[in-house]
């Protein structure tokens, strides 16, 4: 681990990772020899079953019930004109999340996962929403563009929002862990954040989010360079990183990674913002996505450069942009149907079926 900070907020970092069962992943892959198929032929469904079993030390591996934690919060960078949308669609598509109707809303009761919104820092906050989880390090971030995103306790506490998010899935029993976000802004921080990591310039990460134009991406590019000038050489490890470029929810999304890797969650991991906030959590301790599979590549540009560099090969490419989770909830039935079938085959001894 990094020597990152002495701030009492990041101890929990210390904890070791839990270790992969190779003993399981070995029983589940002598099962895939014996299943009533040429070996092999269910492709990668065969390997997602397998690598579940590391995971979750059984031979049966089980991914429901699932677990989906979408962290939302504010960018003080929005107030740059980077997005296509007014900051104020943060707070009301929480509400959105809250009454059912959102995308993620939609996949998470198709698929039989868990809900929760996390409210990490939105600016404005609409009130009366019970069913939202309080967690919040701020009111929104502070413009980058100015000085630091955020300070230390702030950090401190949104990455506590998604390590305690990642424990409530354990506690009630969840297999696997889905984080998605919500914040206008946050493809400028996410970008941003993997050029000052990845040592890229800002031409390689900065797409359109939302939906800008060409002269929107353009100025979005210049934000993303002027950041880079003021904060880069602060800002190549990740503590550093999300203190000065960072968003709320993308230090809770990296807590929530840094907290399954160390419970023996698996996680599935959703779109770009979400995939920038793993690398910052493999960077903060190596071996964190080794509990991570990824559900798919998004059409925002930069997300196939991050993809690269954390070694992901993931699911689905559906040309999907939206965030919330809602790549990563569409893959969850692969991850079902890898496991049923594993658990749910004959054997050619069971079936009587001639080996080859
Ligand atoms: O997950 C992705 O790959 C993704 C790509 C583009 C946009 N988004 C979502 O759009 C919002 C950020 O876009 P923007 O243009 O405001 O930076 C935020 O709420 C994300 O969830 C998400
Ligand atoms: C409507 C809308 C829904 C979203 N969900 C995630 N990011 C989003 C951005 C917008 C603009």
């Amino acid at each position: 681990m990094q020597a990152a900070s002495h701030h009492p907020g990041f101890a929990w970092l210390n904890q070791s990772l839990a270790p992969l069962n190779a003993a399981a992943e070995y029983a589940a892959r002598e099962r895939q020899r014996q299943l009533t198929k040429p070996p092999g032929s269910l492709g990668r469904l065969e390997d997602l079953a397998v690598r579940l079993a590391a995971m979750q030390g059984s031979e049966r591996p089980c991914v429901d019930p699932a677990w989906i934690s979408v962290f939302a919060a504010d960018h003080g960078v929005a107030a740059s004109g980077v997005s296509a949308y007014p900051q104020e669609v943060t707070a009301q598509m929480v509400a959105n999340f809250a009454h059912g109707g959102a995308a993620i809303s939609v996949l998470a009761r198709l698929w039989g996962a868990s809900l929760e919104v996390v409210d990490v820092g939105v600016a404005r906050p609409l009130p009366g929403l019970p069913s939202v989880v309080a967690a919040r390090a701020g009111e929104g971030t502070a413009n980058f563009l100015a000085g630091a995103a955020m300070t230390e306790a702030q950090l401190a506490l949104a990455m506590a929002a998604g390590r305690e998010a990642a424990e409530r899935a354990w506690r009630a029993g969840s297999r696997l862990f889905i984080g998605g976000e919500m914040g206008i802004g946050n493809t400028t921080s996410a970008s941003v954040l993997a050029c000052a990591l990845l040592k890229l310039d800002a031409a390689v990460l900065v797409g359109p989010g939302t939906g800008l134009d060409q002269a929107g991406v353009a100025r979005k590019r210049e934000a993303v360079e002027r950041a880079l000038r003021l904060h880069g050489e602060d800002a190549g490890q990740p503590h550093g990183a999300l203190l000065r470029l960072g968003g709320f929810e993308i230090a809770a999304l990296c807590g929530a990674y840094l907290r399954c890797a160390q419970l023996g969650l698996p996680a599935l991991v959703d779109g770009f913002i979400a995939s920038v906030a793993l690398l910052c959590a493999e960077r903060w301790v190596e071996g964190v996505s080794a509990w991570c599979l990824f559900g798919h590549r998004s059409k925002e540009p930069g997300h196939a450069v991050v993809l690269a560099a954390l070694g992901a090969d993931p699911l689905l490419d559906l040309g999907m942009r939206l965030g919330e989770g809602s790549g990563a909830a569409a893959a969850l039935p692969l991850l079902q149907a890898a496991c049923a079938l594993h658990n749910g085959m004959a054997t050619f001894a069971e079936a009587g079926v001639a080996e080859a």
